[in-house]
């Protein structure tokens, strides 16, 4: 079920801050949005997620998000925000737990499948360990994988996230990058904003380039990830290597 942009805007104040986004984020893939700092990309993230009110429609398969029933909404799309927070100092199992309130009745206790998948989810963080820790006491990136797997615990048909390799070491973000396109694979849709030019290419099928609120690039990662497309977008040059997939490196700024 795909993720459609039909003529999105989004203001802030008194600021357009997305403008006139038409796009079809396709599941079964993952796509990656790029684009440098305050270019609206978790803007639209939030768009899609009917956090914010917008013009134009969103649309997951043929339902506009902005009216599906919000519990619904909550069990197709899962989000994690960038600089996520749990504001109780609970266990990290109980965190992910939290992903399964969409799926459960007002107060019910969880069914044999929600911890089934609460499971999986840790597992597939490997956060097991970690599950009957306070979430305060773990590190910056124990408690990313973490809150990764409230969203996986929560078995949404889209994955949005923002950011979500910023605070892991590199093991751990290859294991997240794998377990990402592991779902996509799965036929679900998961799109992630990203930093890291490098990590987009390993990670990515599609790529959106955004600046100043408007698609600049949309297409396979392969046409997207190219010095002429990126190097007037960051105003850095770039550099290629050879690679299993594309890899495009910031060199330096431009116009310096
Ligand atoms: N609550 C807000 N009120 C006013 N303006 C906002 C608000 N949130 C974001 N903006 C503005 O909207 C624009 C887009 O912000 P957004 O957070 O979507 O950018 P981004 O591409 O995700 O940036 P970054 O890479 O820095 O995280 C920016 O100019 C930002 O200053």
């Amino acid at each position: 079920m795909d993720l459609t942009f039909d003529h999105v805007g989004v203001s802030r104040g008194k600021r357009r801050v997305l403008h006139g986004i038409d796009a079809t984020l396709r599941a079964g893939r993952v796509t990656a949005i790029l684009g440098p700092n305050g270019a609206g990309k978790s803007t639209l993230l939030k768009a899609a997620l009917a956090l914010l009110p917008t013009t134009g429609v969103v649309r997951l398969g043929v339902d506009p998000v902005a009216t599906m029933d919000p519990r619904a909404r909550a069990r197709a799309i899962g989000y994690l925000p960038q600089d996520a927070a749990v504001h109780w100092n609970i266990r990290a199992r109980d965190a992910v737990a939290l992903g399964r309130l969409p799926h459960r009745s007002a107060y019910a206790a969880p069914s044999a499948v929600d911890e089934a998948a609460i499971d999986a989810a840790l597992a597939a963080t490997e956060t097991a360990h970690l599950a009957y820790r306070p979430i305060g006491e773990l590190s910056g990136g124990e408690r990313a994988r973490v809150l990764l797997a409230r969203v996986l615990a929560g078995e949404p048909r889209w994955l949005l996230a923002d950011e979500p390799l910023a605070s892991l070491d590199p093991a751990h973000q290859l294991d997240v990058i794998a377990r990402l396109r592991a779902v996509a694979a799965g036929g679900r849709g998961v799109a992630i904003v990203l930093h890291d030019i490098v990590q987009a290419g390993r990670l990515a099928d599609d790529v959106m380039v955004l600046k100043d609120g408007r698609i600049v690039a949309f297409g396979a990662v392969a046409d997207v990830l190219t010095p002429a497309t990126l190097e007037p977008v960051f105003e850095v040059a770039f550099g290629t290597l050879a690679g299993p997939h594309p890899i495009c490196i910031a060199i330096e700024r431009l116009g310096r």
